[in-house]
């Protein structure tokens, strides 16, 4: 599926969802103006927690209209390219970091029906040939915290990076946005987008906020954008 990505736009972090209750709220996501679903896989060695698998992602997809982007925050990245390609994912996002043949891989994906996202660390700075690498994706992926877990503070060098990566692809003109994963509220989202991400990830610091509807909580979100878009 080909997202037609509002600018800006809003993902909502599957990893920070309420899974007793996913299905109802799957259903919530989806009467919002979210803009697709982001689901982390971790391995336990890209960082030291285990989720989410392939079943569940598969759940996900058979329930909503949304187009899903699965992270892979693993290093054994052609196996999983290969679990998840069948459970009706449209965008996967790999680690500069554990890959040795980025453009093997982006091919690989693109030859399974889905579109590559390039994905860098919070510590990682942009690469030489992130710019070429960004030519042959959807979009990218920046890691404003570790991934895997929420409620972690976003790291400054982490927006430093967005602004390194944003001045590249304009100077390339490249047009690619940028996307930012990790303590997304309405407290940061000014500086993402005055760094230059245009797509928000919300977890628990921004889109699941309770006592508020995600609906709510998107505007909340935005609202301090305004000025970049
Ligand atoms: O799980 C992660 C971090 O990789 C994200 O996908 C979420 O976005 C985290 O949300 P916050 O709890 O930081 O708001």
């Amino acid at each position: 599926m080909d997202i037609n990505l509002p600018m800006p736009a809003v993902s909502a972090s599957v990893s920070c969802m309420d899974l007793g209750h996913f299905y109802n709220h799957i259903k919530k996501v989806e009467e919002s103006s979210a803009a697709f679903f982001h689901y982390d896989v971790v391995d336990g060695k890209f960082n030291k927690c285990y989720i989410l698998g392939d079943m569940l992602c598969e759940y996900l997809h058979n329930n909503t209209k949304l187009p899903v982007e699965v992270h892979l925050a693993v290093y054994d990245i052609d196996n999983y390219i290969d679990v998840f390609a069948g459970k009706g994912v449209d965008y996967i996002a790999v680690h500069y970091e554990a890959m040795e043949k980025p453009a093997i891989i982006f091919n690989k994906i693109k030859k399974l029906g889905m579109q590559p996202v390039l994905a860098y660390r919070a510590d990682t700075p942009p690469q030489e040939d992130f710019v070429e690498l960004a030519r042959q994706c959807a979009w990218i992926l920046k890691l404003t915290v570790n991934p895997g877990f929420s409620g972690q503070t976003i790291k400054p060098t982490a927006v430093e990076h967005i602004k390194m990566m944003k001045k590249m692809l304009d100077d390339n003109n490249v047009d690619k946005r940028i996307q930012a994963d990790g303590n997304v509220n309405p407290a940061t989202t000014k500086m993402l987008a005055e760094a230059g991400a245009s797509i928000f990830t919300g977890g628990t610091s921004g889109l699941f906020v309770q006592n508020y509807s995600i609906e709510e909580n998107i505007k909340k979100l935005l609202q301090p954008t305004k000025d970049f878009f």
